[in-house]
């Protein structure tokens, strides 16, 4: 059997007047495979502990199958952790620790068959005589998975299992995860940091950031239409490019969004959305573009709906089958608090040290800002959309990354036309909520 979990108006503080979780309402449905998104310490394990009953709800209602399970002990949830750390009894073989719940569950009852069927499940047959510290990582968990699933629980609950595992073993596991419990049909909720585990895992993602559910939505949506900036910068690789804007509406009709040194020109028809920008005259906003938004081409190769920018070239990064482009297109970027690791920016550079390595690359930097322009670069039209010149040397660098194909053969220091698709632009307004595309459309799109 598998069951419904909802979390009423939950908030949980361990110190009095610090909530580290603020009234969250939540409904997993049977069988659904929901994964608890945020940076470290916004509250995700939390969350996963009031609903094992490890820990109790400060205020509001944790219900099971529509029940209210406060006052019900771990042990009467019918639920299996499966943790980081795995934590396997050291002294135990593969055999005991996935027959250990059996036994204390069902103490009269064998638990050979049980544990012979789920290792294999598991392909975990060969590991049942060895004891964890003759196991690699990768094997234990898959132990300890194995201990969960014997059980036959009515809903997992995992914090963060893959993370102590290497990249390659980690990514074969998610798929096995996603495999096993979508065969189980059991309620999972899945504790990551991990945006990219949490896009491949999720029926549902649920964002968190300092203990406040932001957003939950089908991967798809919280990509495509993230509710906030936060929401918008946690999840997707690279990180979308935020930029700080000004909408320009002037009673004349037209219609821009400046960029410091450039602006992006939205031209009639609008579409809904750019209609309702209009009443942000004046304001300053934040342009949220996807490295995708964006592509190297010159403005006589634009389609409808994309309007020309340029950026000079500060970085270029090869991944093997792209390049991510760090272009300083002159704009300043939003900062957005509570991100784990934001994109490091450089500091502005005030008194010049002499003769070292990094004032001689400063140099050749500089001699560079002057330098080469791309081939498919058209002088006459790389100027479309632009107020001027790019910034002087001094200004934070890599405003805008743009992936691209590893054709180009780019430098730094060139100048180089870019396309905005202007279909794929979001706006923040000051306090982080996306005004465009407009709120309203956020539940139509996949669910
Ligand atoms: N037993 C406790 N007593 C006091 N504070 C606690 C306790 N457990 C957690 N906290 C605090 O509650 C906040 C949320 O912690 P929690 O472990 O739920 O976050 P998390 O999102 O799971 O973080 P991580 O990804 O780093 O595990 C943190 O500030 C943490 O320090």
């Amino acid at each position: 059997m598998t069951r419904a979990i909802s979390l009423h108006q939950v908030s949980k503080s361990y110190t009095r007047g610090v909530r580290v979780v603020e009234r969250l309402s939540l409904d997993i449905r049977p069988g659904e495979f929901l994964v608890l998104l945020g940076p470290s310490g916004c509250g995700k394990s939390t969350v996963l502990r009031m609903i094992a009953g490890l820990e109790s709800a400060t205020e509001g209602e944790v219900r099971l199958d529509g029940e209210d399970a406060g006052d019900l002990p771990p042990s009467e949830r019918d639920m299996a952790m499966v943790f980081q750390n795995f934590a396997l009894y050291p002294s135990m073989t593969g055999r005991d620790n996935i027959g250990f719940p059996l036994r204390i569950e069902t103490p009269g009852e064998d638990p050979r068959p049980r544990v012979d069927a789920t290792a294999r499940m598991l392909g975990i047959e060969d590991l049942l005589d060895r004891f964890p510290h003759q196991l690699s990582g990768g094997e234990r968990q898959r132990v300890a998975m194995g201990r969960a699933i014997a059980r036959h629980p009515s809903a997992f609950l995992m914090d963060e299992p893959l993370s102590n595992l290497d990249a390659k073993l980690r990514n074969h596991l998610r798929a096995e995860i996603a495999s096993l419990t979508r065969e189980l049909g059991v309620t999972t909720v899945y504790v990551t940091h991990d945006q990219a585990e949490a896009l491949s895992l999720g029926d549902r993602v649920a964002v968190l950031r300092g203990g406040v559910l932001q957003q939950v939505g089908t991967p798809r949506t919280v990509y495509a239409l993230p509710a906030n900036v936060f929401v918008a910068a946690f999840i997707g690789t690279p990180r979308i490019n935020l930029l700080r804007g000004l909408v320009r509406a002037p009673l004349d009709g037209a219609m821009s969004i400046s960029l410091g040194k450039q602006y992006l020109p939205l031209r009639e028809p609008w579409s809904v959305d750019q209609r309702l920008l209009r009443v942000q005259q004046g304001r300053e906003v934040i342009v949220g573009l996807r490295s995708e938004a964006v592509r190297l081409a010159k403005p006589s190769e634009a389609r409808p709906g994309e309007v020309a920018i340029s950026g000079l070239v500060e970085h270029v990064e090869f991944q093997g089958h792209e390049v991510l482009v760090h272009f300083n297109t002159g704009s300043r970027p939003a900062v957005v608090p509570d991100l784990e690791a934001p994109r490091p920016v450089r500091p502005v550079r005030r008194r010049r040290r002499e003769g070292s390595l990094l004032d001689r690359l400063r140099d050749r930097r500089a001699g560079l800002r002057a330098g080469p322009v791309v081939d498919l670069d058209d002088p006459a039209d790389a100027g479309a959309g632009r107020d001027g010149e790019m910034p002087p040397e001094g200004r934070l660098p890599g405003d805008l990354v743009v992936r691209t194909t590893p054709d180009f053969d780019l430098r730094h220091g060139m100048q180089v036309p870019l396309l905005v698709d202007l279909a794929h632009l979001f706006v923040f307004d000051q306090h982080g909520e996306r005004i465009c595309p407009a709120p309203a459309r956020l539940p139509d799109l996949d669910e």
